[in-house]
């Protein structure tokens, strides 16, 4: 009998162990394998670090198939995997497989797209085809260039089996792939901020440093990165470009394209097939691809030859995953850039107060764009509309109509921001008081007309809109509010000779739909815009000079300590659509606050000073940034179940050590989801480690305390939590 080893293995399994396998001989850490597990065979990662188990080899099953087709999975890779595991307190088989492309994570092997040129050899070229043959001469003339499958394939669709014939006869030969030289085009000249950006970035290049960028709307922050980028390029390394899922438009890949024509550019994002991820990944991960531009999961991405880490937007919440393993990106991009060595650059307008304070403890240095780049732009006026005292019609003010139809006039573009889609958030009974709340959530149903529905924004529960009260019976029932549906109409009605056109998530579903707006947009068929935050990032929408903002009060007084930061935040985006290019912009706030602080500072472009009031706010109140949170989340149909468990993990937690406060359990912000009932206990300290420390600890004593509660219960951990 052959001696056989016992091997490591990580599985996609929510536990968080790893299991022990036999094979006939060793493995390096990183190969795929088939296994069986339970009734299931699933794809495992070897990991040599293992300690074998307690139990007889006999006991143990082989390994069933090795997936070799590609080298083990990089070293590194599963480094930043057992890091993120650590950190976020997930089992590290899950957070490996959450890092990997779809294809990787089967018990498959994968394909590999062809990468090699292929060009007739001597005796190719020294015969050519008989000259009734079309096919084949179109292909032979083709082939005097070195060409890849894909180009000729597109040339003609037997050219597969003319490049096997060729290379079976020794016609053809086939090259290794091979980079093309660096070409950068289109480069402008920096103004002097930008070139001191720049060069401080530069100065950095080959070793860890952590900057912020923090340039306002339109400074031209994309600009430095692409100097940056073509430098790092040009040094023969890669870079990593991570953005919010909102921004990856296709003009941004555009530019980028056309900044840097002959490189290899890897977009991953979760709008990918498979196989196009995959694909990707393996570009950047064999070096043909010299950018890699992506959404959160990028982050992942391996680069062996890494020279520079990008994160744009650094403030945005969707660089947080809101299940499995709740990662921040922005967080693992400054982990990543530290391991390899190499500069990370954090872009923003609004910094997030977490980067703000890591920047006044030193750990971050702060760059800054406080002018807009292109000539003649200046940052809008910014005035606040009390609307306490007056008749508003739709929701709008009559100097706002008033505005608007001045623009129209003009022939200048308006926005009009609402973050509410929908014709109205609620519909009410005028009688008994009765509202449109979801059955499951604890939320209000929105009425969407046009759909002749009222639809859960929660849930995605839908129903018929109610022709009468199904409390009372009244049949006069109201929307309450507005929402972009509603304004549309009421804009419409006001202004009926002005072309306005809707953006929001209903409206901009596919990518054709988006292609159109920009279309649109770009080509000046438009007068009004009116929109959610869909509208408010990234994009450049050229000849804006007014923005109007709607129901943005709400943000003001929240039970969520982040709202105040997140409503400045994407207001000052907003703003800053106006006013871009020559024209000047205006903004134009309704408010029943008109003296709050928040609006006053974004009244004075004061991003410091408002920064400065919510960090002290922070401090005084004990929150992050100025402490660290863990939260542990339970959810389950009834509340008592979720609250049960919680109130057992307290008991058996005991005191916690110095300085760790457990608040809970409470009821969750939205305390009911999808027919779910969640509670959660808050862990806060300012000692992170402590933190840390103590609730790896028991992670053993909960896991027994969940396999023993209700079968319906759920839980979570969720570190460094944006979302209570
Ligand atoms: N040095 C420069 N000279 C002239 N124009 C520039 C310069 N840098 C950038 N621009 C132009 O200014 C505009 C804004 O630049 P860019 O998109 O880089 O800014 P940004 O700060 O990334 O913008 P935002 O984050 O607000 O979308 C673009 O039209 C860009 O072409
Ligand atoms: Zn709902």
């Amino acid at each position: 009998m052959t001696e056989r080893v016992i091997l490591g293995v990580w599985l996609d399994v929510p536990l968080r162990a790893a299991f022990s396998y036999l094979h006939d001989s060793p493995l390096p850490d990183g190969t795929r394998v088939k296994v069986a597990f339970g009734p299931r065979e699933m794809c495992g990662v070897i990991d040599n670090s293992i300690p074998p188990p307690a139990v007889a080899t006999d006991k143990l099953k082989p390994i069933l198939a090795v997936l070799d087709e590609l080298p083990p999975l990089p070293a590194l890779l599963l480094e930043q995997v057992q890091f993120a595991a650590r950190y976020y307190l997930h089992p590290v088989g899950q957070a490996l497989f959450t890092a990997l492309p779809t294809s990787l994570r089967e018990a498959r092997p994968v394909r590999q797209a062809d990468h090699h040129v292929y060009q007739l050899s001597a005796q190719g070229l020294a015969r050519p085809p008989a000259a009734r043959s079309t096919v084949k001469t179109l292909l032979w003339q083709a082939l005097q260039q070195p060409l890849g499958r894909e180009a000729l394939r597109q040339l003609h669709p037997q050219a597969g089996s003319y490049l096997k014939a060729g290379l079976a006869s020794g016609d053809i030969t086939a090259l290794p792939w091979q980079p093309a030289a660096l070409r950068v085009e289109g480069a402008l000249p920096l103004n002097a901020q930008q070139e001191a950006a720049r060069s401080s970035v530069a100065a950095a290049l080959g070793s860890f440093a952590a900057f912020l960028l923090h340039g306002i709307t339109g400074s031209g922050k994309t600009e430095v990165y692409l100097q940056l980028i073509a430098q790092v390029l040009a040094a023969g390394r890669q870079v990593l470009v991570i953005i919010p899922e909102i921004n990856l438009t296709p003009q941004l890949i555009d530019r980028f394209a056309r900044r840097f024509p002959a490189t290899g550019i890897a977009c991953l994002h979760s709008g990918l097939s498979d196989g196009e991820r995959l694909q990707g990944w393996l570009d950047a991960w064999q070096g043909r691809a010299g950018i890699v531009i992506g959404t959160r999961l990028a982050v992942f991405t391996p680069l062996p030859q890494l020279g520079l880490v990008i994160v744009d937007e650094e403030h945005d919440g969707s660089f947080k995953q809101h299940d499995g393993l709740r990662y921040h990106a922005r967080d693992l991009a400054v982990w990543r850039a530290h391991r390899q060595q190499v500069p990370v650059l954090l872009g923003s307008a609004t910094p997030s107060l977490e980067t703000v304070a890591n920047v006044e403890a030193g750990r971050y240095r702060k760059l800054v764009l406080d002018q807009r780049a292109h000539d003649g732009a200046s940052l809008p006026q910014i005035g606040l509309l009390d609307v306490r005292r007056q008749k508003l019609d739709d929701g709008l003010a009559p100097e706002v109509i008033a505005a608007l139809r001045q623009r129209l006039a003009r022939r200048e573009m308006s926005l009009v921001f609402i973050n509410r889609r929908g014709y109205s958030p609620v519909l009410a009974c005028t009688d008994c008081g009765w509202t449109s709340a979801c059955r499951h959530c604890s939320a209000r149903m929105v009425l969407h007309l046009s759909a002749r529905q009222l639809r859960c924004h929660h849930c995605g529960a839908q129903q018929r809109i109610p022709v009468q009260c199904p409390d009372c019976g009244n049949p006069d029932i109201k929307p309450l509010g507005e929402g972009t549906q509603r304004l549309e109409a009421a804009l419409q009605r006001l202004l009926p000779e002005a072309r306005i056109l809707r953006i929001d998530r209903d409206s901009t579903s596919t990518k054709a739909a988006w292609d159109s707006i920009y279309q649109r947009v770009h080509s000046g068929q438009v007068d009004i815009l009116v929109g959610t935050q869909m509208l408010a990032k990234g994009h450049d929408f050229g000849a804006l000079s007014l923005v109007v903002v709607l129901g943005s009060d709400g943000g003001l007084y929240s039970a969520d300590f982040r709202a105040s930061e997140r409503l400045f935040a994407q207001l000052m985006q907003v703003a800053g659509r106006a006013g871009r290019a020559g024209v000047p912009g205006h903004v134009v706030i309704q408010t029943q606050w008109p003296d709050h602080p928040l609006y006053l500072a974004l009244q004075q472009h004061d991003f410091d000073g408002f920064a400065a009031s919510q960090l002290a706010e922070r401090r005084e109140a004990g929150f992050p940034p100025a402490a660290y949170q863990i939260l542990l989340r339970a959810d389950a149909p009834a509340y008592a179940d979720a609250e049960q468990f919680l109130q057992a993990v307290l008991q058996q937690l005991g005191a916690p050590p110095d300085g760790i406060t457990v608040f809970g359990p409470a009821p969750a912000l939205m305390a009911r989801l999808a027919g779910r009932e969640r509670a959660q206990l808050t862990l806060e300290s300012t000692a992170r480690a402590a933190l840390h420390g103590w609730l790896r600890a028991e992670l053993p004593t909960i896991e027994a305390l969940a396999r023993k509660a209700s079968r319906q219960l759920r839980w979570s951990l969720d570190v460094d939590p944006l979302e209570l």
